[in-house]
């Protein structure tokens, strides 16, 4: 259910199946905006694995749909390595399908909407509201640290290209958080303090998912595999400690068979001496 979902094979799919998808089926998103480099991925891989949410990065799937050598892919790859939002159509395509291929009625979409027309495209087509938007609030010169460290080998990642991606969160992505500000869906985290600190605080937020948290199969599976890891570990306790007593019964048997010899030759020399 949970997970990292990868970007589509192909990004044309039938523009009718989004509104049966999400006409029909009751999906909660939770948008998760900040900076380049405020954490997102970090955070969202936590949420994955706390709430059983499905991680849905629109800059992996554009990333991945870059790679697939058409004509999309080419602009797709230009347009990142300027730093610069991609048309909503390309995005809001390869998004509606892999929430289609998640299985999962709990997403999170990661950097998405970046811009006006990323949200109105998303909300004509897929008509559905965020339950809110996750916004991870960090000062720029933290983020210049973390994306020059952030060592993944992203075309992107360089201070020229960094500058760039910094202007437009501010000139269009901060746009889009006031607009759910305005409505009251914006929950604020100060992300400039360590990983853990910051989940800390992202727990809250999403603790109105904590009851399905224990419904969530993983408790289930951890409790397998730890009962799996704890069979291994007693059967190779009991394996180690045949060995060791069969050392040590084989000593004890060679210490005996060594005094018998030494018995016998003593009684030999003993009785040759009389
Ligand atoms: N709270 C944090 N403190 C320090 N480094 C962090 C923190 N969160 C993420 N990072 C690091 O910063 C870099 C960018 O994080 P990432 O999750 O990829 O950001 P985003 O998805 O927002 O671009 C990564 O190298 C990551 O390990
Ligand atoms: N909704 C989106 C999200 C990302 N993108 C592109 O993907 C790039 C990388 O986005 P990302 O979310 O993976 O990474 P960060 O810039 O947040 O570190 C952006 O700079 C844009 O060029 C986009 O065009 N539209």
């Amino acid at each position: 259910m949970g997970g990292r979902v990868d970007a589509p094979s192909s990004a044309n799919i039938n523009k009718d199946a989004y509104g049966s998808i999400c006409n029909g089926k009751v999906f909660k998103i939770v948008f998760v905006l900040g900076g380049p480099g405020s954490g997102k991925g970090t955070q969202c891989a936590n949420i994955v694995r706390h709430f059983g949410f499905t991680h849905l990065s629109a800059g992996d799937l554009l990333r991945a749909e870059s790679k697939s050598g058409s004509e999309t892919g080419i602009m797709i790859e230009n347009m990142l390595r300027e730093g610069m939002i991609v048309p909503s159509e390309v995005t809001v395509k390869l998004l509606l399908q892999a929430m289609l291929e998640s299985g999962n009625d709990k997403i999170l979409i990661d950097g998405f909407p970046r811009n006006e027309e990323n949200r109105v495209a998303f909300e004509n087509i897929a008509k559905v509201e965020p339950e809110f938007v996750l916004f991870l609030d960090c000062p720029q010169d933290e983020l210049e640290r973390r994306l020059l460290n952030r060592n993944q080998g992203r075309d992107d990642d360089n201070i020229e290209t960094i500058r760039k991606r910094f202007k437009v969160f501010i000139e269009s992505t901060l746009p889009v958080i006031e607009f759910y500000t305005m409505k009251g869906k914006v929950r604020k985290i100060d992300a400039s303090k360590s990983v853990g600190e910051v989940f800390e605080d992202v727990k809250v937020v999403f603790s109105q998912f904590e009851v399905e948290e224990a419904t969530f199969e993983k408790p289930k599976m951890n409790r397998i595999v730890g009962f799996e890891l704890m069979m291994c570990l007693i059967k190779r306790l009991i394996r180690d400690a045949e060995r060791k007593w069969r050392s040590i019964l084989s000593g004890m048997a060679y210490t005996c068979y060594l005094l018998y010899i030494c018995a016998r030759e003593f009684v030999e020399i003993y009785s040759e001496a009389l």
